[in-house]
Order: structure tokens, then C-alpha cells, then sequence
């Protein structure tokens, strides 16, 4: 396969890369992602992560095996390993439904790379149209809070929710983005503050808890989020504490909008009740681990609920900023995002 590189992830000499986005941003590690045993770990260990990312990641990996030999039933067998590997977010599943159909075609081998490739490619068109629609958006001077990560590390792109304050940014319109650092793996405070500054962005890092007073002070203009899945009425899964700002800004009257491109939608799935939410590591909460090492705070054995996303409900969100433009809150009733 052709060389590529996004900004979290490599394909060389024919073989995958992945930017390690938990030593970031002390220390830029490209590891490799060879196996599917490999790159599972690593998705589990969120060292890839972002909805887009991990279905791109995958698709990338089985298109390299078929090039390197592995069986047609080797390559089925790892397509769904692959695909059991985090189950929130829909893009790696939507991902591999493509994949799976290449995989049953004459020259699997070829259709496998051509549709890996094409999936990276278009990853970042829908990036850059959800910037543009985003954008439009924004009002000049604005102050937007955005949650978690959802930038270029995400993304073969510019983003999704951060790819819309960039551009907005480029604009002449943002003045400050408060970055929420997004407990408990600080998606927010490692990531999306490192990626505002490498892009010159002003931002303020702020605690999870710190949002709502900040909202009551009038200082924070609209909400950007990303999602993992988009179930049929509109309901969003979300990084965990999602939830909680979509509620604080209907309390505070502030616009709360969720950018994904259409690979994030499921039409199949009727509402967030319906969407399966993982459940993390308790090591997760009770401390924090990094290139830094270890730190435990809570008592040996504490009992810990550790969901990794949450679902904001149809009703909390302003509108849905896909790459195919902005869908209001009456489209959404009306069911435009039913099968
Ligand atoms: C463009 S990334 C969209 C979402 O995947 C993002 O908002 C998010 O919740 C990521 O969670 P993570 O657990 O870090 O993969």
C-alpha cells in the first residue's frame, strides 16, 4: 500500500502505525500496529481512540494483511475480532461493513486497500464539510467549550467538534475555547489542549466541575461536541460528562451543537437506550496513569461505576452538524435520521 500518513496514524512499508495518544503530549511514540491482536490493545488502551480513528485504524490493518497473504477466512475471522473491539462507537462497525463487502469480491486483496484507502480519503472531506457547516454557525467573539477530543488525533482530518472551532477560528471568529479536561483519561486536558496549541488557538483548561459556573457567568457562547453514535430520534452517546453540559446549557439557554459525520449516525438503532455503553477499568477512577507513570488516591478495593460515554438526549442538542449540513431539532422529530 502507498505511504500515508494522518496525524495520528502511518501506513509504512507496509505496515501500520499508530501515534500513541496516551503518552501525548510529553512523548510523540509511534508504535507499531501490525497484528489485529496488536491493534486491539491499543484500542483498548486508548492509545488509538475517536470514533472515526478506530474504524479507520481497522480498516487500514486488514486491507495490510491482505496485501502481506492472510487467508480470506483469516481476514473474516479478524474483521470481526476487530470489530467487537470498542462497542460505542458505530463508525469502526459501519467501517467494516465496507470492508466486508470488499472482502467478498474476486481480487479481495485489492478491493480491501482501494476501500481502506477510500474510507481515509473521505474521512477527511466529511472533516472538512462539517468544519464549513459548523462554522456557519459561530458567532463572532464567541467563547465555545468543547469536551473530550475530537480533533486531527480523531480524525483522518481536521476533526469533527474541533475541526469546526478551527476553522471557525481561521475566520476570525472564536476568542476562546475552554477545554474541559474530560475525567477520568483526560482526554481534554492531554489532547485537545495540546492540538489548540500546536494550531494557535487561545483555550483555557478547565476541570469537568468548572463548566457550570462558567455558564452562570455569561462567558461561554455555545457547545461543541462530538458523538459516537447517533441513534434514529437524535439521542447522542458521547464521552462520559457529555450529558451534564448539554443539560447545564438548556438551564443557561446556550446552544449545544453535536458535529459527526454520517458515519456516526445509526439509523438502526431507535434511541440511546439502545446503544451499548463500555464499561472501563476501575484503575481509571480511583488514580492516573500516564508516561508519567502511576497514582492511586482512592483505598485499595474502592468500588467504582466507570461508563465511558453517556447519552444526551434528542431534546438537549441545538443541532446536529453532519458533513452533509445542519440538521435542526425539527428534522430530527420529523425523522429524517429514521431508517
Ligand atoms: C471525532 S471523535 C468523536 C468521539 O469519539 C469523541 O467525542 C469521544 O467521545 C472519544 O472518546 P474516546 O474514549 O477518547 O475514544
Amino acid at each position: 500500500m502507498q505511504t500515508l500518513r494522518t496525524t495520528s496514524l502511518e501506513v509504512r512499508d507496509n505496515q501500520l502505525w499508530i501515534l500513541d495518544q496516551q503518552a501525548l503530549p510529553q512523548q510523540q511514540n509511534w508504535l507499531p500496529a501490525h497484528t489485529v491482536a496488536q491493534l486491539v490493545d491499543h484500542i483498548h488502551a486508548l492509545r488509538v481512540r475517536g470514533a472515526p480513528l478506530i474504524g479507520l485504524s481497522a480498516s487500514l490493518l486488514l486491507a495490510l494483511l491482505g496485501e502481506q497473504g492472510v487467508a480470506r477466512s483469516a481476514l473474516a475471522e479478524a474483521l470481526e475480532v476487530l470489530r467487537a473491539a470498542r462497542p460505542t462507537a458505530v463508525n469502526l462497525m459501519n467501517n467494516l461493513d465496507r470492508m466486508k463487502i470488499a472482502l467478498a469480491e474476486s481480487d479481495h486483496v485489492t478491493a480491501l486497500s482501494a476501500e481502506a484507502l477510500r474510507l481515509v480519503a473521505e474521512d477527511k472531506l466529511l472533516c472538512d464539510n462539517i468544519a464549513r457547516a459548523g462554522s456557519a454557525l459561530v458567532k463572532p467573539g464567541s467563547q465555545l467549550l468543547t469536551h473530550c477530543n475530537t480533533g486531527g488525533l480523531a480524525t483522518a482530518g481536521v476533526g469533527t467538534a474541533l475541526g469546526v472551532i478551527a476553522h471557525a477560528h481561521q475566520q476570525g471568529l472564536v476568542s476562546n475555547v475552554w477545554v474541559d479536561e474530560t475525567r477520568p483519561l483526560l482526554q481534554g486536558g492531554r489532547l485537545t489542549a495540546w492540538e489548540l496549541g500546536e494550531l494557535n488557538i487561545p483555550y483555557q483548561l478547565i476541570t469537568d466541575s468548572m463548566a457550570a459556573s462558567l455558564m452562570a457567568r455569561g462567558v461561554v457562547d455555545a457547545i461543541w461536541v462530538g458523538a459516537d453514535r447517533i441513534a434514529a430520534n437524535g439521542d447522542v452517546a458521547n464521552k462520559i460528562g457529555t450529558y451534564s453540559l448539554a443539560v447545564l446549557a438548556h438551564y443557561h439557554g446556550i446552544p449545544f451543537y453535536v458535529a459527526a459525520p454520517h458515519t456516526t449516525l445509526d439509523r438502526l438503532c431507535p434511541n440511546g437506550d439502545a446503544i451499548p455503553i463500555e464499561q472501563r477499568a476501575a484503575s481509571e477512577v480511583t488514580g492516573v496513569s500516564g508516561s508519567f507513570g502511576s497514582v492511586q488516591w482512592a483505598p485499595e478495593n474502592a468500588a467504582v461505576y466507570n461508563p465511558a460515554f453517556d447519552v444526551t438526549p434528542a431534546d438537549l442538542i441545538s443541532g446536529w452538524v453532519l458533513d452533509t449540513g445542519v440538521v435542526t431539532p425539527e428534522q430530527v422529530k420529523e425523522g429524517i435520521f429514521q431508517p
